[in-house]
């Protein structure tokens, strides 16, 4: 894995991009070439969400005559080589796309596609998405400080690597360059086993007594946010990467095995010579999300959350943010719990754990409830 070396001798992004697939992805990369002033043009077998992305002001449908500097193929897993050949074959571009894995599109397009238009071609990823779908979930803002891979084969022409590179930069995320087969690895595991574990919990909740359902807090929201991802999506992306995500199924049931003996083990009785205990097991869990680098890439910076009662009226999140903003801090995320009894929500600020008391000191002095 290689960061981004010399970005001054990036090639320049200037147009036309062309985007295959007006989906999610699609359309928000389409967005922010489109607010760059770079001239978009927008190709998907649904002609609704052509429009639809065209209407949010992210380009104009595709016309026989356009001439493309880079194509960006965002479509379903399944659909990917197919796309990556036929623009390689339609136009002189440089390809890229944004497919959740990477050595199997390769494979499949290197059989069809040869020499210098095989060159044009370099895979890339957004570690960035939303478990809704279609242009109408799409955000220019998406990939703001996100790492995004970028994996070229062995033959891809140098400018066309950069060329792609320039795209992630102008759309605010960090390039990191990965070999195809390693990226599949590394995402195996930082997002296809997590989307799994989201998936096996949440299958948990579907036939759940109302009451207790009913009781449902932060944690189980943070934990299921992505089981409510499209399940064909994601049966496309698990299939191209089943031999990764098995190997770490395996890891993860032999996990579960020592769970089950830890839990079940009387708190005095001591455990076996080679079986974690449960402090084993949940401090090993600490250590991996404290392994996560944090948002800006790097180490994670400590944070802390401050809770703050919000009145469950328009534009009061707004005011909070702008008084957040006034206050100097930096918000690095934000959750909403909605109270179902009450009026208010109550509002989670992620911020910096250095500013976490200047800012609850300030907002109560301009009158906001706080929860410490
Ligand atoms: N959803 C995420 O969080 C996420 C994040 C990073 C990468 N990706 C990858 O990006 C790609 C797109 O995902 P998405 O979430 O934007 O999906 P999406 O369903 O929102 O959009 C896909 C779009 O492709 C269109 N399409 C399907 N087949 C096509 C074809 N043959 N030619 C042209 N258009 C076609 C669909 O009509 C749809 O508009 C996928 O390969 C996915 O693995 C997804
Ligand atoms: O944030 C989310 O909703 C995502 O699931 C995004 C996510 C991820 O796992 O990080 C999901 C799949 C994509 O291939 C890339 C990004």
């Amino acid at each position: 894995m290689t960061d981004l070396g010399d970005e001054a001798a990036l090639p320049a992004l200037v147009g036309p991009v062309e985007v295959v697939g007006a989906g999610l992805i699609g359309t928000s990369i389409a967005l922010v070439c489109a607010r760059l002033g770079i001239e978009v043009v927008l190709r998907d077998t649904a002609e609704e969400n052509v429009r639809t992305a065209h209407g949010l002001g992210a380009g104009r449908p595709v016309r026989p005559e356009d001439r493309p500097q880079l194509v960006v193929v965002a479509v379903p897993p399944a659909a990917i080589a197919d796309a990556i050949v036929d623009a390689l074959q339609r136009t002189d571009a440089v390809v890229t796309d944004v497919g959740s894995v990477k050595a199997a599109p390769l494979t499949a397009v290197a059989a069809r596609v040869a020499g210098a238009d095989l060159a044009r071609y370099v895979g890339s990823h957004p570690m960035a998405g939303s478990e809704r779908s279609g242009p109408l979930a799409a955000s220019a803002a998406l990939f703001d400080g996100r790492p995004w891979a970028v994996t070229p084969h062995l033959d891809a022409r140098p400018d066309a690597v950069g060329l792609v590179e320039t795209l992630v930069l102008e759309c605010g995320a960090a390039p990191i360059r990965m070999e195809p087969a390693e990226h599949d690895r590394a995402v195996a595991r930082i997002s296809h086993l997590p989307h799994l574990a989201a998936v096996l919990v949440a299958g948990r909740l579907a036939a759940a007594p109302a009451e207790h359902l009913a009781l449902s807090g932060q944690g189980v929201r943070d934990v299921t946010r992505v089981a409510a991802s499209d399940p064909g999506l994601w049966q496309q992306i698990l299939e191209a990467n089943s031999e990764a995500v098995l190997d770490l199924l395996a890891e993860v049931r032999a996990d579960l095995d020592d769970l089950m003996s830890a839990v079940s083990a009387a708190p005095t009785a001591p455990s076996g010579p080679s079986a974690p205990g449960l402090v084993e097991i949940l401090t090993r869990g600490n250590a991996g999300t404290a392994a996560i680098p944090g948002k800006h890439g790097g180490p994670a910076r400590p944070t802390r959350s401050v809770f703050v009662a919000v009145p469950d009226h328009p534009g009061e999140l707004a005011r909070l943010f702008g008084d957040a903003g006034e206050i100097g801090v930096n918000i690095e995320d934000v959750h909403i719990d909605h109270d179902p009894g009450r009026p208010v929500g109550l509002t989670e600020l992620v911020v910096d754990r250095g500013s976490a008391e200047q800012l609850l000191a300030a907002l109560e002095s301009r009158g906001w409830t706080t929860h410490r």
